[in-house]
């Protein structure tokens, strides 16, 4: 980590380190004052994000309703599988509440970000102690791409900038009865993280993925 002098903020975006086991105590270690954000989404539309991701990488991967399942007859999850795992957002902030207080992790709403970008964004700023500098003026909604690009306003008529082609893919049509199995799944544990949190994120609104 580069060193930080007075006034500035040192910031560093690693998305493994919520699920890794010793970050939390590591972290804590070097500075325990750190401020924490995580982006969160519905677990169910992150297992077949993380899957297509993978797909894009390995074609010859088996299917997402075969890597599910430990056991498909008897329903059996495969919560081992890391694009499952990874999604058991309780347990994993379980092992930072060892370290941290929650009011010094930020948790946002990846279905926000998409919908409401500079309402997202004002509350990390708000979070970080910082001045509101990015507002609705720094978003622009691309029909094409189905998701807002950031535009800077102080750059005039320069286009937005969407992000990657890696980010914001189609994803594979799952079938609908893995998908309600996968719900199931995760309900339990998206309820703990709700009163964890204090945050409800809402993901038990609607059948299908989001
Ligand atoms: N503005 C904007 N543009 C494009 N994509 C957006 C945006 N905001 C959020 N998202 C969602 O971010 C998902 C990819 O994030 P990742 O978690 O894979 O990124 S990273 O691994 O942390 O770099 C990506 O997931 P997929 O849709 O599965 O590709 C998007 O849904």
């Amino acid at each position: 980590m580069p060193r930080t002098v007075e006034g500035q903020l040192t910031m560093e975006k690693t998305p493994s380190y919520f699920v890794t086991s010793e970050a939390p105590q590591r972290i804590h270690a070097m500075a325990k004052d750190t401020k924490l954000v995580v982006v969160v989404r519905d677990p169910v539309t992150r297992a077949i994000s993380d899957y297509t991701q993978t797909l894009s990488k390995k074609p010859e991967i088996p299917t997402f309703e075969v890597l599910a399942f430990k056991n498909r007859t008897l329903g059996l999850i495969d919560a081992s599988w890391s694009a499952i795992r990874i999604g058991i957002y309780a347990l994993h902030l379980e092992s930072w509440l060892q370290y941290f207080p929650l009011s010094q992790i930020h948790f946002v709403s990846g279905e926000q970000l998409i919908s409401d970008p500079a309402g997202e964004m004002a509350k990390v700023q708000d979070f970080l102690g910082l001045r509101r500098v990015i507002t609705q003026a720094y978003f622009h909604f691309n029909s094409t791409k189905g998701f807002p690009c950031l535009r800077r306003p102080e750059d005039g008529a320069s286009a937005p900038r969407c992000l990657g082609k890696s980010k914001g893919r189609t994803h594979p049509k799952i079938d609908p009865e893995v998908i309600r199995r996968l719900r199931k799944f995760y309900k339990p544990f998206n309820v703990m993280f709700y009163q964890m949190t204090g945050q409800d994120f809402q993901w038990e609104q609607e059948d299908g993925e989001k």
